[in-house]
C-alpha cells in the first residue's frame, strides 16, 4: 500500500433503486457517523466528499418497463461513474457511500474505464445477479452485477468507456438469498460464490484469502463493494432488506482488515444504510469503521 493514501467520498443520496425512502439519506448518516475522523485514523488523507446526484428535467415521466425509476438510475449512475473515474485519475481512492447499491452500477462503470482487468468483491447477503428478465422486485439494486457482467439488457458498456467486468474476476462473499434466475447465472458463469456456510465451515479469514486469489490475483486492483445487508441485521438493523443469519461485528472487520493487508483494494462502495429504519444510528457508524477498516486502521 502506498504511505499516504488519498480518500475521495462520492456520497450518493439515491433510494430509487430499492424503493424504500430513507437511502438516500446514507451519505450524511456515515459522514455524520465519523467517516473523516476514521479515514484520518486509517493513515489516509481525506480529499474531501462530493456528491453524485442524477439530474431529471422536470415532467419526466416514470416510464414503463421492468426496472422501476430506470431513467434516474441511469443518470445517477452516469454521475457516480464521472466522479469516480475523475477521483481515480486525481490519484484517489474513491469511496463511494450510497444510497442502494444500484449506485455500484456507476462504480464499476467508472472503475472500468480505467481499469479494464479489475477484480471485484461483492460482499452481500444478495447476488444482485437479476435481469430484467428475472428480477422479481423490479428493483434496480437488485440487478448491477448482471449490468456489470452484460448479461442484462442494460449493459454497463452503455456509459461510455467503460467495460464488462469479468465472471472469473468477480467472487460474491456472505452470500444466503438467492432468486432462482440469480442460481442459473451464478451456474452457467462459474461465478465464486463464497456463501455464509463457506465462512461457517472455513473462517472468514480463509475465506477472504480464497476472495482475494479470485479477484485479487493478477488483476489491476480489487474494487470491494459492501451491502450492510451482508451484516446480520442485528449488528446492522438500518438496511432495507435484511436477511437473518450474516456476519458478526468480528467477522464483517476481519474481512475488511485481510482485504486491506492485501494492498490490492483500489476502491468501495458502502451502500444500502437506512437511517431511517435505525435511530440509534448504529448501522452507519459500523459502516464507516469497515470503511476505515478497509482503509488500513488497525489497533496496533
Ligand atoms: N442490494 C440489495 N439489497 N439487493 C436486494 C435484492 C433483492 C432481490 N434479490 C431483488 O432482486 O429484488
Ligand atoms: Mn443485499
Ligand atoms: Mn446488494
Amino acid at each position: 500500500m502506498n504511505d499516504r493514501r488519498k480518500v475521495q467520498v462520492i456520497g450518493v443520496p439515491f433510494w430509487k433503486g430499492c424503493g424504500r425512502r430513507g437511502a438516500e439519506l446514507g451519505p450524511k448518516g456515515v459522514l455524520q457517523a465519523g467517516l473523516e475522523d476514521l479515514v484520518a485514523a486509517a493513515g489516509a488523507e481525506w480529499a474531501g466528499s462530493v456528491e453524485a446526484k442524477p439530474h431529471v428535467p422536470s415532467g419526466t415521466r416514470a416510464e414503463q418497463g421492468p426496472i422501476r425509476h430506470l431513467t434516474e438510475v441511469r443518470r445517477m449512475a452516469s454521475a457516480v461513474a464521472d466522479r469516480v473515474s475523475r477521483a481515480h485519475d486525481a490519484g484517489c481512492f474513491p469511496l463511494v457511500v450510497g444510497g442502494d447499491h444500484s449506485v455500484a452500477i456507476g462504480s464499476l462503470a467508472g472503475m472500468t474505464r480505467r481499469r479494464r482487468d479489475l477484480g471485484v468483491v461483492w460482499i452481500d447477503a444478495h447476488g444482485d445477479l437479476n435481469t430484467e428478465r428475472t428480477t422479481p422486485s423490479g428493483r434496480a439494486h437488485g440487478i448491477p452485477l448482471a449490468v456489470a457482467l452484460g448479461q442484462a439488457e442494460w449493459k454497463l458498456s452503455a456509459l461510455p468507456d467503460a467495460a464488462p467486468i469479468r465472471p472469473d474476476r468477480l467472487v460474491l462473499v456472505g452470500t444466503r438469498d438467492l432468486d432462482p434466475g440469480e442460481r442459473e447465472l451464478i451456474r452457467a458463469e462459474g461465478i465464486a460464490c463464497l456463501t455464509m456456510r463457506d465462512i461457517d465451515r472455513e473462517g472468514i479469514e480463509a475465506v477472504m484469502e480464497r476472495a482475494l486469489a479470485i479477484a485479487g490475483r493478477g488483476s489491476e486492483g480489487v474494487h470491494v463493494s459492501l451491502d450492510m445487508d451482508a451484516l446480520d441485521p442485528i449488528e446492522a438493523p438500518g438496511v432495507g432488506t435484511p436477511v437473518p443469519g450474516g456476519l458478526s461485528y468480528r467477522e464483517a472487520r476481519m474481512a475488511m482488515e485481510t482485504l486491506a493487508a492485501s494492498g490490492r483494494a483500489v476502491s468501495m462502495d458502502l451502500v444500502e444504510v437506512n437511517p431511517r429504519l435505525d435511530p440509534s444510528g448504529r448501522t452507519a457508524r459500523l459502516a464507516a469503521e469497515l470503511a476505515a477498516a478497509l482503509l488500513g486502521r488497525r489497533l496496533l
